[in-house]
């Protein structure tokens, strides 16, 4: 017991030093895994990947991002454009540095929310990426028919589950280990189950610890406004995020 309340405390310490959303964003180690062939690659599935439940048109808004993510110079050298994909995984505390070990002792079977149901298209797919210079994100959301609330719509708390992790992550990525404090919603209009949506959210200000983020979500095309909303992230310790 004594053993293990050390190791855990001294993987605290490691994950202390390492922000928690590098390990969400490609964390250096988890891509030194990545580059290693099957059967010696223990990557994670990453679920931001294409997959065959993807609409048209989900895989054509994909493909409009991912191309920005790496330019070419006029000289045909390629380079980092302005956009990232950020990857993701069901499971992140546990391919986070240190996280292996962690992760047998902190909820075994917790599982990220969003990624937890294995049939492709049952539920959340959704990809995300960032624009570091213009502070904003955008997230690719096609909602599966296990998201419904009113008939043939999605549930406004499936919405509201994907704000906050779109914004959520967003604050993360700009200010470090973060829990939301305040998250306010405005449904305009229903969104269609099975429709592909953006949710494109863009800082608005930072203040000591609170990270203020607004957040709308669209159809695919912008031309209708689904849903508003502000939160307010607050940063927190990497002890107070586990709970311990
Ligand atoms: C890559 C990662 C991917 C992640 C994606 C998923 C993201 C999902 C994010 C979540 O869903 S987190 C889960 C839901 N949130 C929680 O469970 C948070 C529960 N609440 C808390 O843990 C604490 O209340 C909290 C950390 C938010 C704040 O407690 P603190 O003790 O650190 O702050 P404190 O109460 O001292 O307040 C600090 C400041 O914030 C202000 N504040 C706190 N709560 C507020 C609130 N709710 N509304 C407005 N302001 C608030 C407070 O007034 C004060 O302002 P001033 O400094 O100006 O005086």
């Amino acid at each position: 017991m004594l053993r293990s309340i050390v190791r855990i405390s001294r993987v605290c310490q490691s994950l202390g030093s390492l922000p928690y959303v590098q390990t969400q964003l490609g964390h250096p180690a988890v891509r030194t895994m990545s580059t290693l062939p099957w059967p010696f690659n223990s990557a994670p599935r990453d679920f931001s990947l294409p997959n065959s439940s993807w609409s048209s048109e989900m895989t054509r808004l994909y493909e409009h991002y991912n191309s920005q993510c790496e330019v070419e110079t006029e000289d045909g050298e390629k380079q980092r454009g302005p956009w990232r994909r950020l990857p993701s995984y069901n499971r992140s505390l546990k391919y986070a540095k240190g996280g292996v070990y962690l992760s047998k002792f902190v909820q075994s079977k917790a599982r990220l929310f969003t990624r937890n149901i294995k049939t492709a298209g049952a539920a959340f797919e959704y990809v995300m990426f960032i624009n570091k210079e213009e502070q904003r994100s955008v997230c690719i959301f096609q909602a599966g028919h296990l998201l419904e609330g009113p008939p043939g719509h999605v549930h406004g708390g499936a919405i509201a589950t994907m704000i906050d992790s779109v914004t959520g992550t967003h604050a993360t990525y700009l200010s470090g280990p973060v829990m939301t404090a305040n998250l306010n919603i405005n449904y305009r209009s229903p969104i269609p189950l099975g429709s592909t949506v953006l949710l494109e959210s863009c800082m608005d200000k930072k203040e000591g610890r609170k990270t203020f983020i607004s957040c709308k979500v669209t159809s695919a095309d912008s031309s209708k406004l689904h849903t508003e909303a502000t939160a307010l992230f607050l940063s927190v310790s990497v002890s107070h995020l586990l709970g311990m």
